[in-house]
């Protein structure tokens, strides 16, 4: 059967193309011909830079875009520190004053998260590891996000530490941005850039998910090498939002900024939402994982995850990432003499692995559920459980559909993981016998040549 790719609804309008040169507006000549910054600005709107690199970066890596728009974004009160007694002060960054990371070797797992039916966007987004500093911007942050309400009216947030890349596991993202509007549904992920204005609402209830918040630079698509011009995520499948625009400079708002993973709030008297046209490199984007090309063996042996990843995020050593987002669809297995699932393994790299739906094919003992999540860090052991193994090395080789209604994922990185209090302990999803499970069953079948 093949995957559901989704089409674009009605009231949704989309610019096809990843790192593209995208223009677009609302209102006919709400872009300036041939400059970015005139004297006045077409329909008496204020032109705005947004800038996603240094201005010096070289071409191949520069994110720029201009925006035009009603009002500027400066025009808004001090920040001061944003309080709830929902939120407490529970800090969302690896260095946060009050988060304490953990960098322990055991196998993790964790049971599905709960759905927080109180919570909305700001308040059900939960650290539960990461590396590095948005101060240094240097390394990644891990969030679990669960959510049961939209976003206060007349609310917004951004993020000053890096980019969001949010897998959604369950539910709608209604997502209203500076730069146009992104509706995301189960099996689709989002990137939302460092900087950018946002407003999440639900339109068809509670939702949950993970993130990768990349602290260092954006996340591209990887290099395709003797694979050739195709397959992997094509570019014109990812979406970048149209301008829209609300017109209302008279109610009162508040923007919500998470600083180091400390959230502050400013208020001002016009919408965020006033952009009519923009144009640039530096946008959010949405893409439908239903329309990943999958690679595999058709010979022998089991190939390398990096044949599926969607995205990268490069550090500054080629082919060594800072993380990799990778996809495990359902796909068809054919390769003859082979124990077919991955390999036991020691990795350099770490890896957070979460389960949007279905099983995944290296644990067919269970207990890596959709919603869950697991950890394998720097060289920690792992592999198939003893029952997948059992299975494999037993299987019928005929050509096999593994992971048919199923999406996992992993999140790996060249960096240590350290898990916060919060995913330790106070989530109450750890699993206390994961690794026995998973691996004190398995057998010695060594037999010495007489
Ligand atoms: O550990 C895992 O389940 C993820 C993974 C999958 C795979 O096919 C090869 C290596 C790897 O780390
Ligand atoms: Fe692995």
């Amino acid at each position: 059967m093949p995957v559901t790719k989704f089409s674009t609804p009605e009231k949704y309008e989309y610019l096809s193309g990843f790192g593209s040169y995208h223009s677009t507006e609302s209102i006919p000549g709400s872009l300036p011909i041939g400059a970015n910054s005139p004297q006045r600005a077409p329909h008496g709107l204020y032109a705005e830079k947004l800038s996603g690199t240094a201005f010096t970066a070289p071409r191949s890596e520069n994110l720029q875009s201009w925006l035009y728009r009603i009002l500027p974004s400066a025009a808004h009160s001090s920040f001061k520190p944003y309080v709830t007694s929902e939120r407490g002060t529970c800090g969302l960054a690896p260095d946060s004053p009050d988060v304490k990371l953990h960098q322990i070797p055991n196998q993790l797992r964790w049971d599905p998260f709960d759905i927080s039916e109180d919570a909305d966007w700001i308040h059900g987004l939960k650290l539960v590891g990461g590396a590095g500093s948005p101060v240094m911007k240097t390394g990644i942050g891990i969030f679990i996000f669960a959510a049961g309400k939209d976003m206060a009216p007349n609310t917004a947030m951004y993020s000053s530490d890096g980019d969001f890349l949010v897998v959604l596991q369950h539910g709608v993202l209604d997502i209203q941005t500076e730069l146009g509007r992104l509706l995301v549904r189960p099996n689709e992920i989002v990137v939302l850039p460092r900087g950018i204005r946002y407003r999440v609402t639900l339109p068809e209830g509670p939702v949950r998910g993970y993130i990768l918040e990349l602290y260092q630079g954006h996340f591209t698509l990887p290099e395709l090498g003797p694979i050739g011009s195709n397959c992997l995520a094509n570019p014109r499948d990812f979406q970048a939002p149209c301008a829209s625009f609300d017109e209302d400079t008279s109610s009162e708002w508040t923007i919500v900024n998470k600083f180091n993973g400390v959230l502050f709030a400013a208020q001002q008297h016009h919408t965020p939402f006033d952009v009519v046209a923009w144009h640039g490199l530096y946008y959010p984007f949405k893409y439908d994982l239903g329309r990943f090309s999958v690679i595999g063996s058709i010979s022998f042996d089991h190939p390398d995850p990096s044949i599926y990843t969607v995205l990268t995020a490069p550090s500054e050593h080629p082919g060594t990432a800072v993380a990799d987002f990778v996809i495990f669809p359902p796909r068809w297995l054919v390769q003859e003499d082979t124990f077919r699932p991955p390999w036991y393994h020691r990795n350099t790299m770490s890896e957070f692995m979460g389960l949007i739906r279905g099983d995944y094919d290296a644990k067919a003992g269970g207990g890596f559920r959709p919603a869950g999540a697991s950890l394998h860090n720097v060289m920690s052991a792992h592999g198939p459980d003893a029952e997948t193994f059992e299975k494999a090395s037993n299987a019928d080789l005929k050509p096999m559909k593994v992971g048919e209604g199923s999406m996992a994922f992993m999140f790996e990185s060249c960096l240590m993981i350290g898990v916060t209090d919060w995913g330790l302990a106070k989530c109450k999803k750890v699993q206390e016998n994961y690794s026995e499970h998973s691996w004190s069953s398995l057998k010695p079948h060594f037999k010495r040549p007489v």
